[in-house]
């Protein structure tokens, strides 16, 4: 493996890797936004560009969307696929029941329809990313503009009632003017620390008016493929109730770390 890249980049890396291969030729792929999903785009373009794999894929953000293109993956809007195969994305907590919290680079929402829409969720993260408890990375919840003060006020005393550790809510800010979503929405970031019930608090938040959607996955994810800095990789699969463990030694070459980090 080359020196340029740290250990949590070569994780991301042979996790995105391993995923890679679960998609095959024909599929209609959900392709997630983030800088380990990041990989995964570059993998699969160089399946596509070297071995002539089929794909057609749907990406999560705009971001994600230029990626793919430059990659040489064909992509497609989500009503034009309708379902897809298989989606690929990164998170920012998974815990035991592979539960998430996503939305870190704000693109929650695109990112839990597409999931929702395909026959198997597949998340690729480093081992840092693992937690009994979610709720230590703050909960992102994507809420229409207008009016949002008083969305986050609602919010706020949502929250009273509910079983978290802290109630702190901020606005994401990009620079000096509040972020934007690609449809256009803002993102109020919940600092909660720990979440008792997180299927309760999804449901309750989004029947507040004004948010459009949270970053709580619930009952979505199938697999999550764990990478680590010495190239091996975990895969714990959620299927027929049970989460499995299995362990691959990733073997890769200095010359692919080194295409794929241009
Ligand atoms: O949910 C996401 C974007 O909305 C990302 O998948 C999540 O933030 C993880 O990102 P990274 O792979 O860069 O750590």
């Amino acid at each position: 493996m080359p020196s340029d890249l740290s250990p949590i980049d070569k994780a991301k890396f042979v996790a995105a890797k391993q995923a890679s291969l679960y998609v095959e030729d024909g599929m209609k792929v959900g392709l997630g936004t983030g800088s380990t999903a990041a990989w995964l785009v570059k993998c699969l373009g160089e399946r596509v560009q070297d071995d002539g794999l089929k794909i057609k894929g749907v990406p999560t953000s705009s971001r994600t969307a230029a990626l793919a293109r430059e990659v040489g993956i064909e992509v497609m809007s989500l009503d034009e696929a309708r379902w897809l195969d298989i989606t690929i994305d990164g998170a920012d907590e998974y815990d035991g029941n592979l539960n998430l919290i996503k939305g870190g680079g704000g693109a929650l929402l695109q990112e839990k329809i597409v999931a929702t829409a395909s026959d198997q969720m597949v998340v690729i993260a480093d081992a840092s990313k693992s937690v009994e408890t979610l709720g230590g990375f703050p909960l992102p919840l994507e809420v229409v503009p207008f009016g949002w003060q008083t969305t986050k006020t609602l919010i706020e005393e949502t929250l009273i009632g509910m079983d978290v550790l802290g109630r702190k809510v901020s606005l994401r800010m990009n620079g000096e003017a509040p972020f934007y979503t690609d449809e256009g929405n803002h993102i109020l970031d919940l600092h909660l620390n720990r979440i008792g019930n997180a299927r309760q608090l999804s449901l309750v938040v989004n029947q507040i008016p004004g948010v459009v959607e949270n970053g709580l996955f619930i009952d979505i994810c199938d697999i999550v493929v764990i990478g680590h800095g010495d190239g091996r990789v975990e895969m714990r699969d959620i299927n027929e109730g049970m989460v499995q463990e299995a362990r691959h030694d990733f073997i890769e070459t200095d010359n692919l770390f080194a295409d794929l980090n241009d």
